[in-house]
């Protein structure tokens, strides 16, 4: 059974490294695939060195653009996304969420924090269905890119679209608490003001993600 991991990335030459390492400790991995949306930091150099698929978008594309480009040039199986900026990953979290696709028991995983930052673990247990660590079976992905293209559109709202689309289609999804997991918050990484900027511009990618729920299934 071959695995894909996509990575989508804007702007994560500090954070990208540590996701990528754990990720290259499990050779089950076949391919990791990073897709460099329109950054202007050194995200895509980071990557090559470490000797993963870069894929560069210019410019910046959104995170559901980004996605579905590297599903494009996917070939596994399974496509597990993890994001770049999470903190404390290990080989551990990425096995508990492939295993429940591997086993043939979920069409889509989404994993959760838990025990990590209350911040970020508060988020997560509010709306899970935000969380952009999952994995599918290739055939979910593909009909839900194929049939809804309009989803790479929505930017932050692809993974509210991913968990509607499952809804409506009757797909097998399983949550997976991803224990000590977090990330580097929006704040964190721009500055106060810009960060609550940057969260609107994310939360209103999210509304509009709910408003195209009627186009789905
Ligand atoms: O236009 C964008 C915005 C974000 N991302 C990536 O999508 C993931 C989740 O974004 P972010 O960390 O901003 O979201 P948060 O987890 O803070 O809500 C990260 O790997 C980002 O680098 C992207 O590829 N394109
Ligand atoms: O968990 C959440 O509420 C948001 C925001 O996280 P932070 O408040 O920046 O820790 O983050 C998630 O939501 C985005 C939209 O679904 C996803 O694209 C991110 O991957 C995910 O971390």
């Amino acid at each position: 059974m071959t695995i894909n991991v996509l990575i989508p990335a804007f702007n994560e030459e500090k954070n990208i490294g540590r996701v990528i390492l754990a990720l290259k400790k499990l050779s089950l991995i076949a391919r990791i695939i990073v897709i460099d949306d329109g950054s202007w930091d050194g995200t895509a150099n980071v990557a090559r060195r470490m000797g993963v698929e870069v894929i560069s978008l210019s410019p910046n594309q959104g995170k559901g653009a980004a996605l579905y480009q590297g599903f494009k040039v996917s070939n596994g199986e399974i496509i597990a996304f993890f994001d770049a900026d999470l903190i404390n990953l290990t080989p551990g979290h990425i096995l508990d969420l492939l295993l429940p696709v591997i086993k043939g028991e979920a069409d889509m995983t989404i994993g959760v924090f838990s025990k990590g930052r209350l911040s970020t673990d508060l988020a997560q247990k509010v709306a899970p269905f935000l969380s952009g660590q999952r994995a599918f079976t290739r055939s979910f992905l593909e009909n839900f890119f194929n049939n809804h293209r309009e989803v790479t559109a929505l930017g932050y709202g692809v993974e509210v679209a991913l968990t509607l689309y499952a809804e409506k289609t009757g797909a097998r999804v399983v949550e997976v608490p991803l224990v000590n997991l977090t990330h580097v918050m929006k704040e964190e990484k721009l500055g106060f003001f810009p960060g609550m900027l940057a969260r609107a511009k994310m939360y209103r990618e999210i509304v509009n993600s709910f408003g195209n729920k009627i186009k789905l299934g």
